[in-house]
């Protein structure tokens, strides 16, 4: 266990931290959000996607996320399994964030499952950018049942840090980069730092 590191566990933003501006480009209130990758597993259009889809929240910075909770999403016999719960928060949350600012990754995500949820539920989730601190995105959401502030199904709080595309380049699959359209420059830039 000698290499492992130390787990860093602070995603509370400082106090006087203030929550940010909605950016001037991003969708108005009660449109859709843009899909930030077609081959995402939470929003999508590829086989075992959560087909998540979201939309700007009326106060412009918040995001509303639905989810239809099928019977392959199960963990337990009619229910469905927590890691796909945590899927949907990485994802809306994900979305909030990309409303306000460029491309993060998500560096720690924490879940508080409170219902069960069974197959057949609708589950609407409510997301928002807390704060941002330099690279540091704070983000919390609730998971609702069936309606926007219906029954609590579960919270989740996650930090987001703000990565260059060279994040993508040097971890990413060259051929994933070709079917975003990048260049062949880029492509080949990111075969040569692998
Ligand atoms: C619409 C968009 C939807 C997006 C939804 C999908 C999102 C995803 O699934 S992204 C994929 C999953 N995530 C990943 O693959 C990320 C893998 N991890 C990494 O690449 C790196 O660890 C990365 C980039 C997060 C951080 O590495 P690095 O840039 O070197 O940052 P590092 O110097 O370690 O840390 C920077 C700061 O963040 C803090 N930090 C880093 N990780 C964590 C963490 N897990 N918890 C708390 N704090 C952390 C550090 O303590 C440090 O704080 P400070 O500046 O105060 O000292």
């Amino acid at each position: 266990m000698g290499n492992v590191p130390r787990v860093p566990i602070s995603i509370e933003p400082p106090a006087d931290a203030e929550a940010p501006q909605r950016h001037p480009k991003a969708p108005a209130p009660g449109e859709p959000t843009a899909a930030h990758y077609e081959g995402c597993r939470g929003c999508g259009d590829v086989p075992g996607s959560l087909r998540i889809r979201s939309w700007v929240g009326d106060d412009g910075v918040s995001v509303h996320s639905r989810f239809d909770v099928l019977a392959e999403h199960q963990g337990a016999p009619g229910l469905l399994h927590g890691g796909m719960l945590m899927t949907a928060f990485d994802d809306a949350l994900g979305t909030a964030y990309t409303q306000i600012a460029r491309s993060a990754v998500t560096a720690r995500l924490e879940t508080d499952f409170r219902r069960p949820v069974p197959v057949g539920t609708t589950l609407w989730l409510r997301s928002r950018v807390d704060a941002i601190v330099d690279r540091k995105i704070f983000t919390s959401g609730v998971a609702f049942l069936g309606e926007l502030d219906g029954e609590v199904a579960g919270t989740a709080r996650a930090l987001f840090l703000k990565v260059g595309v060279e994040h993508f380049l040097r971890h990413g699959r060259p051929e994933d980069l070709e079917a975003l359209g990048a260049s062949r420059e880029v492509i080949e830039a990111a075969r040569a730092a692998r």
